[in-house]
């Protein structure tokens, strides 16, 4: 489980660094605020339920915001946002912890933790309402040795084990795919909210077409399931484009965060794309 060969050296590096990362002291005990709910009231008011990320910087973005993260969340909340993610990832995404304890604290939609979390141990380093558990990255089947080998910085940890672990402590487990083969692994472990990456991990290349081919297998094995597209969405159009391919939410960071400038408004950048189905003023393109 040792070569790195298919992945950008980015994600190797990220993982180098996550493996490294130590556990909590002892078991987190979660009363999460429901998604599934939080997106329905995002529903009913007309809004696209769009979970904002706070994502300080990453390994392709064009800079760095300094921002206090707790205003950053509090506007995405006042833009119309229906839940946070936070990266709490701090060698590469210049996330922590302690940034999630204090907007969970401030904001009342629910907060997932953003982070690439190997181990069942690493849960208990912070309280969030949800829990990203990415396939690739935790999921290693027996009959599928050539490509457990070829990706190798996975933990020996089972989709299922760490979904019950989650479950356990009060976590909402939002499980990542990035093609059909990991979304039936996530099905058969028992993933209820699953978040299909456009981003591949492997390239960091992102593609909408991605969600547009994963998501009408997942709609087909199960109507329970909770659908997220998550990354490279950009524009009102790019919203459109996700929700009529059947996304139930979507994941945006750095459409909302806009690195590049330090005065960007997020509360307003986070609108616009949560107002993207709102005819009367036109989607806003
Ligand atoms: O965003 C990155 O540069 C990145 C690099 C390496 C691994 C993961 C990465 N992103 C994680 C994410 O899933 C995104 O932060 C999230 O889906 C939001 O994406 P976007 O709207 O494109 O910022």
């Amino acid at each position: 489980m040792n070569s790195r060969t298919d992945l950008a050296p980015a994600v190797a590096s990220i993982l180098e660094a996550a493996r490294e990362r130590p556990g909590g002291d002892g078991l987190v005990d979660v009363d999460a605020r429901s998604l599934p709910d939080a997106l329905a009231r995002a529903e009913a008011d007309g809004r696209v339920p769009v979970i904002a990320e706070v994502k300080p910087t990453s390994p392709t973005a064009d800079g760095t915001r300094d921002d206090d993260p707790v205003e950053l969340a509090e506007a995405m909340v006042a833009g119309g946002a229906a839940a946070i993610s936070v990266l709490t990832e701090p060698t590469h995404f210049g996330g922590s912890p302690e940034s999630l304890t204090r907007i969970r604290d401030a904001v009342d939609v629910p907060v997932l933790r953003k982070d690439f979390v190997l181990e069942e141990a690493q849960m208990d380093v912070v309280e969030a309402d949800l829990l990203l558990l990415i396939v690739r990255f935790v999921d290693v089947r027996e009959s599928d040795d050539s490509r457990a080998s070829q990706n190798a910085v996975r933990s020996d940890a089972d989709l299922e084990g760490l979904i019950a672990a989650a479950h356990e402590r009060g976590f909402q487990p939002l499980v990542e795919v990035h093609d059909r083969a990991e979304l039936e692994t996530a099905l058969e472990a028992g993933a209820e909210i699953i978040g299909v990456n456009n981003r591949d991990l492997a390239r960091l290349e992102v593609d909408l077409e991605t969600f547009e081919s994963v998501s009408p297998h997942a709609r087909q094995a199960s109507d329970e399931v909770t659908l997220i597209a998550e990354s490279g969405v950009s524009t009102p159009a790019d919203v459109r484009r996700m929700r009529e391919a059947g996304a139930d939410a979507l994941l945006i960071g750095s459409a909302i965060m806009d690195h590049a400038s330090d005065d960007s408004d997020v509360a307003e950048n986070t609108q616009r794309l949560v107002q993207a189905e709102n005819r009367a003023n036109g989607g806003n393109t």
